[in-house]
């Protein structure tokens, strides 16, 4: 039998679904909501951003989703600042989700796990997005880390922006849609390698798409965790989670960015609180 050192990313996200609930808090320190919350479009103010973002989510939900972007447009000091962020967040006991999305052929792909999820690491988060478009396997030292690491990966599948649609409807070889293979493919990745109830890799299905569309049965996704964006600026409803992801829901992290950020500071705690109520309110 396996001898796994560290739990698992499955295990610690299960135990985070029960005991802070399924709300995943974007931290996206776009230039208009730095301005709104009255902070410079610059790295200090990112770090600000981030910081309060982290200070209001303790206690409140238990995952975060810094989205690496707003942080590297501001080159190496906006990296300083995301390293700041990050190390708060961990050392406050969330469950970080780097919003990295990156994929490349293996060596290259390895050196981000390196960097997001290397015990160690400035750049340490306990999840990474990723892109499988040049063949799950380019991600095996990637998973292969992710599993040594205990940490977790979300594997691009049907993501949440409308021109998506033509290119992860299109279908593979063995007749799958491009974002049916993916889920597929992260399956048997989980099988091969997890014994836990809900598996270390998962997949980025967006909030706003019929997953009829991209030919994906809820069932597909049993046991993976998914991370869902899409909820709230971009116009699916938390109340619609049952419908959009059958018994499937229970696996899925209902990540919203913009509609809780653009509470501001004073009222991003209640915002927290309220998006929290609805994820709970829908799985009841
Ligand atoms: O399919 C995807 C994958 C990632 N995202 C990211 O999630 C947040 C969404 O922000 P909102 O303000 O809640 O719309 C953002 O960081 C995206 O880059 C996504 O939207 N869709």
């Amino acid at each position: 039998m396996r001898h796994d050192p560290r739990p698992g990313f499955g295990d610690r996200l299960s135990a985070v679904f029960t005991a802070w609930g399924q709300l995943c808090v974007g931290i996206d320190p776009h230039a208009a909501l730095l301005e709104a919350w009255g902070l410079p479009d610059s790295a200090a103010g990112a770090r600000e951003f981030g910081l309060r973002v982290v200070e209001a989510s303790v206690d409140r939900a238990g995952i975060v989703k810094p989205q690496i972007a707003f942080y590297e447009r501001h080159g190496a000091a906006g990296y300083a600042a995301l390293e700041e962020v990050l190390a708060a967040a961990r050392a406050a006991g969330l469950l970080v989700i780097a919003d990295v999305k990156r994929g490349d052929l293996g060596t290259s792909v390895d050196a981000y796990a390196d960097a997001w999820l290397m015990p160690g690491s400035p750049l340490e988060a306990d999840a990474m997005t990723v892109v499988a478009y040049q063949g799950l396997g380019s991600l095996d030292g990637v998973i292969d880390r992710a599993e040594r690491f205990g940490k977790g990966l979300f594997v691009l599948a049907a993501t949440s922006n409308p021109e998506a649609k033509l290119t992860q409807t299109a279908r593979r070889a063995d007749g799958l849609s491009v974002a049916a293979g993916v889920v597929a493919d992260v399956a048997a990745r989980n099988a091969g390698l997890s014994t836990a109830a809900l598996g270390s890799v998962g997949v980025v299905v967006g909030a706003t798409i019929a997953l009829s569309e991209f030919g994906i049965g809820t069932e597909a996704l049993s046991g993976m965790p998914v991370l869902a964006p899409g909820f709230g600026h971009q116009g699916a409803r938390i109340a619609q989670l049952p419908e959009l992801f059958g018994s499937e829901a229970q696996n899925v992290l209902v990540s919203a960015s913009r509609s809780i950020l653009s509470a501001g500071p004073a009222g991003l705690a209640g915002a927290i609180d309220a998006h929290v109520a609805e994820v709970a309110a829908c799985r009841a």
